[in-house]
């Protein structure tokens, strides 16, 4: 059994739907559960439709689901050619339960909503490729993994329940392969003991397939980009930027950590802890070789790996009687950020300051001030680019500086972090 993966990107047009179907024909002789994405930047146009809900803007939600309905329409009818297919009936279906949501009076935390309303772009999308996929024949079942996944009802970052998910997999899921030897499934979402629709965290369809991988316990999981592999930087950024044959899960996670936007960061544990191999294929022209991620990776050829986070903020707080940033005090200002949900992304203090940089939010940062006021006089820099170096070369770490300030600044034998204003 191998677990295949295929995001956004890979579904973004009628074209590249039809090459990933010619990714999986090249697969005859395998059991395959194929996790996938919403199309394109579905995900996106939704979270408007969401936000314009909950401000109580119902047309212009309405007019903006509306875009989303007619844009799958129109690759659906694509694909099979007419509109006489059941699928336009599931479509339909998925557009009128949301259109239901829309028409409720917005009283429930705003997280529900966007988890109601976000989690129909998984269920269009593999709804519409599981119908091209068997009108090409490539036979297949598509699951609703609301079935499957159950999750708490911490929505936008709901925690999958391990050991009922297991149980889903293995009685529902497994047996489907007697039917059919591909099984398609929704990454990203699942679903409460409530019946309601949970997402995982943006991004979270590679840990939806890891979390099957796992629970399958399959040879393998592939996940299908548009660059060739695993590369030592972000290639949209970075000019010259060299593909990775073979890396660690460790290495990979550490890139995760330090904000490379490539893997989700949860999907490794779930590979790592049976050992499955996660590949990174480029679905443009499978026969390149991509990128293996495992246990035993050779690293000692690994060139600099390079992560760049852009838009951050530097906040300082000074305390205002001039006390000392003793362990008690940082304490507080970790239990603060804590609280208010922000991830500090670097950190540094001095006697009487504390710095660190943050994504920028500014809704966040107006509660971080609320919070901390009384004790610190805080002051923040915007604008800011985090760099990340790990097996870094001075001249190469000079020359990704060049023409920037350096505010802020951490090396250890392996990694250097720089904050960098232009
Ligand atoms: N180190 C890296 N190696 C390869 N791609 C990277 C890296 N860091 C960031 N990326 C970006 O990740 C993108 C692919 O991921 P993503 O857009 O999330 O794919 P999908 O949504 O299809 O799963 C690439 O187009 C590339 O710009
Ligand atoms: N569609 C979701 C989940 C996801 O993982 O998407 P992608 O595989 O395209 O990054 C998102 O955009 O967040």
């Amino acid at each position: 059994m191998k677990v295949f993966k295929f995001g956004g990107a890979s579904l973004e047009s009628v074209e590249r739907i039809k090459q990933v179907a010619q990714i999986v024909q090249s697969f005859p002789d395998d059991k395959l559960l194929i996790v996938i994405s919403a199309m394109g930047k579905t995900t996106n146009e939704l979270e408007k439709v969401a936000q314009n809900f909950y401000m109580r803007k119902r047309e212009i939600a309405a007019q903006l689901l509306y875009n989303v309905e007619q844009q799958h329409i129109q690759v659906a009818e694509s694909l099979l050619g007419n509109r006489e297919h059941p699928l336009f009936q599931q479509l339909q279906q998925f557009f009128t339960e949301a259109e239901w949501t829309l028409g409720e009076k917005p009283l429930r935390a705003y997280d529900y909503y966007y988890d109601q309303l976000v989690s129909m772009g998984e269920l269009l999308s593999t709804a519409i490729v599981s119908a091209f996929f068997n009108t090409i024949g490539l036979s297949n079942t598509w699951v609703d993994v609301r079935d499957v996944f159950r999750t708490d009802d911490n929505f936008r970052d709901a925690n999958i329940d391990w050991a009922f998910t297991q149980k889903q997999v293995t009685e529902k899921v497994v047996p489907l392969f007697n039917q059919t030897n591909i099984v398609i499934a929704q990454g990203f979402i699942g679903s409460t003991d409530q019946n309601e629709s949970v997402t995982l965290g943006r991004e979270g369809s590679d840990y939806s397939a890891a979390v099957f991988a796992n629970m399958l316990d399959a040879e393998s999981q592939t996940i299908w980009k548009d660059v060739e592999g695993l590369k030592n930087a972000d290639p949209k950024l970075f000019p010259n930027t060299v593909n990775i044959p073979e890396i660690s899960y460790g290495e990979v996670i550490e890139m995760a950590y330090y904000g490379a936007q490539v893997i989700h960061p949860k999907t490794i544990k779930p590979l790592q802890n049976k050992q499955i191999p996660l590949l990174v294929k480029c679905f443009l022209d499978k026969n390149l070789p991509g990128t293996v991620i495992r246990e035993q990776a050779d690293v000692r050829q690994l060139p600099p790996i390079i992560v760049l986070k852009r838009n951050q903020v530097l906040l300082t707080l000074t305390s205002k009687d001039y006390a000392f940033i003793t362990e008690d005090k940082i304490s507080d200002i970790y239990e603060t950020f804590h609280r208010l949900k922000v991830k500090i992304n670097l950190m540094q203090n001095g006697a009487i300051t504390f710095s660190c940089c943050i994504d920028h939010n500014p809704e966040k940062i107006e509660l971080l001030i609320k919070a901390l006021h009384n004790d610190f006089k805080i002051s923040y820099n915007e604008a800011l680019e985090l760099l990340t170096v790990r097996y870094y070369q001075d001249g190469l770490l000079e020359d990704l500086s060049n023409h920037h300030t350096v505010l802020l600044e951490q090396r250890s034998k392996v990694t250097v972090q720089r904050l960098l204003k232009k």
